[in-house]
């Protein structure tokens, strides 16, 4: 069983400001406790308030590592590309920003490519932060053929490469995302949401648990720990 606790805000201002202040605390826990901190974002549209509050926040940015939950196979300058909203952002700040995305189009290629990358990286993430598409998609795990691998891959395997089907029209291209074993394995789990579309998939999602239809619902289902949720109402 889920367990969701779900903030609602009315105002976008105080949206960015807790949410922003949430995962601020989370990194500030992870350096005290460990001297660094892996975080993974999501891209689209949601993440941008939430960002330009964050930067603010008085931490070591140097000792912090920042992925993309997922990414799209395009180049860096595309206004696609979900790491280059990070990185413009948290860069200058002095924080390590690490695609996890080649411009090979080829996506097992590249979700092998990316997954290779993160072995590297000190794991479990201290944060990852999900965001949700009104078609129920997280990151960039989609209805297609590459979804079971995503869903239920070996556990050891942090990302993999997914052509979604059909195509999302927002950004119709194949994409790398991190995998359901990957994100559940995070110290900690957040979700910000925009729009009442979103909320309504949401709370259906984690209402259906394991057998829902869309992927918000698969990968939540059975985690065991709390998990905020952050929705800004329209
Ligand atoms: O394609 C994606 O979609 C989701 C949701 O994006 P939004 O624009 O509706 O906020 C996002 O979380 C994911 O990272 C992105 O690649």
């Amino acid at each position: 069983m889920i367990e969701a606790e779900f903030w609602d805000y009315e105002d976008e201002d105080e949206w960015a400001d807790a949410v922003a202040g949430d995962i601020g605390f989370i990194i500030e826990q992870a350096l005290d406790a460990r001297g660094q901190a892996l975080v993974a974002f999501p891209g689209g549209a949601t993440p941008g308030p939430i960002f330009a509050k964050l930067a603010k926040a008085k931490l070591k940015w140097k000792n912090v590592t920042i992925i993309p939950t997922d990414d799209r196979l395009v180049a860096v300058n595309d206004p696609l590309s979900n790491v280059a909203g990070i990185a413009k952002v948290f860069i200058p700040l002095g924080a390590r920003v690490l695609p996890i995305a080649t411009e090979n189009k080829d996506h097992k290629l590249a979700g092998n490519a990316a997954d290779a990358r993160l072995q590297e990286l000190h794991w479990p993430p201290d944060l990852v932060w999900l965001g949700i598409g009104t078609d129920g998609h997280t990151a960039s795990i989609f209805p297609g053929p590459d979804l079971d691998e995503a869903l239920n891959g070996p556990k050891a395997r942090r990302a993999v490469g997914v052509l979604p089907d059909p195509l999302p029209a927002e950004a119709p291209v194949p994409r790398v995302t991190l995998t359901r074993a990957a994100i559940l394995s995070a110290r900690t789990l957040t979700i910000a949401i925009k729009g009442a579309e979103k909320q309504k998939v949401l709370e259906r999602a984690i209402a259906d648990g394991p057998s829902s239809s869309v992927p918000i619902g698969r990968v939540l289902a059975d985690y065991e720990q709390p998990i905020d949720i952050h929705w800004l109402t329209d």
